[in-house]
């Protein structure tokens, strides 16, 4: 898919992985839609990208992913302000053990909300023109993250749901693909969990075992994912693909053949 005057909405996209998945997509020629809670930030960047891409390429929508009438309304705001939709990025998450029925409502319903939508938007068979989601999942979503068992399950759960998803589109002829990113440890806030004892619950008494597990691995720069984020997005063989990110380089998942 050449991107140039495509248009993309990514949730969570006011700082960290959503800001250089969004910042990659301008790049490359797209026009971006950006979805947060966080509305300050959210404010800033829209302000800075259109300093370097024009007030025409970005808008910035406050939306919460676990309000499906907020969400819905972002999907609508999207197409009224740019006239289609091509690349949805499910990226919006948290690390909240302690409240981990929040960490379900975003980390995987909020995906499950967002590729629904995604679909009514692009699916062919609604006039929409095809196009692409990527959900951003984790290494956790690969195996166990033990600091975090209920982040692990929400990731592992986006694993299984957007491979799902992807037959499903690819049987029903939507026209739209379905990927899924699975990065290692990033510089953003996100990481900030690990020093929060409210976040970490139970497992507060994890941080030295999670902190080496983080030196072992090392931190990747968000620029480094957003380089694979758009492999998923652009390369247009790619259906169903698991796309594992590490300081090592990045590998697509290899999992038994699909019984359909
Ligand atoms: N940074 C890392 O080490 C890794 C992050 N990830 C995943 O990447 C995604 C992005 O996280 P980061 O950029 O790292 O963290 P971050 O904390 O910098 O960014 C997350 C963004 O999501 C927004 N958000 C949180 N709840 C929301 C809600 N209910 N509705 C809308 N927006 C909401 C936040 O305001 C923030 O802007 C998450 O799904 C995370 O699980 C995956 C693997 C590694
Ligand atoms: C709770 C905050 C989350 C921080 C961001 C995040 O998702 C980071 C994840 C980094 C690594 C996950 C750690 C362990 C996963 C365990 C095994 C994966 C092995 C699978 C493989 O293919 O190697």
């Amino acid at each position: 898919m050449a991107l140039s005057g495509k248009v993309a909405l990514v949730t969570g996209g006011s700082q960290g992985l959503g800001k250089a998945f969004a910042e990659i997509l301008l790049k490359h020629g797209a026009k971006v839609s950006l979805l947060d809670i966080n509305v300050p930030t959210g404010n800033k960047l829209k302000a800075a990208l259109d300093e370097e891409y024009g007030s025409d390429r970005t808008c910035f929508i406050s939306c919460d992913v676990t309000s499906e009438t907020q969400l819905k309304e972002a999907f609508h705001k999207t197409l009224e302000s740019f006239g289609r939709l091509d690349i949805v990025c499910n990226n919006a998450g948290i690390g909240n053990e302690s409240n981990w029925e929040r960490t379900v409502d975003i980390n995987l319903n909020g995906v499950i909300r967002g590729s629904y939508l995604a679909l009514q938007y692009m699916k062919k068979q609604n006039k929409g023109q095809g196009g692409v989601i990527v959900n951003i999942a984790s290494m956790a979503g690969l195996g166990p993250f033990l600091s975090a068992p209920v982040y692990t399950a929400t990731k592992h759960a986006v694993v299984g749901f957007s491979r799902a998803l992807a037959d499903a589109s690819q049987v029903s002829d939507y026209g739209v693909r379905i990927n899924v990113l699975c990065p290692s440890f990033a510089k953003t806030e996100i990481l900030e969990t690990f020093n929060t004892d409210d976040l970490m619950g139970q497992f507060s008494n994890l941080r030295q075992t999670t902190q080496k597990l983080l030196e072992h691995m090392g931190v990747l720069d968000p620029s480094q994912v957003a380089e694979h984020f758009l492999q998923l997005v652009t390369d247009d063989s790619r259906n169903g693909a698991v796309l594992r990110v590490t300081q090592a380089g990045a590998s697509y998942m290899e999992y038994p053949k699909s019984v359909m």
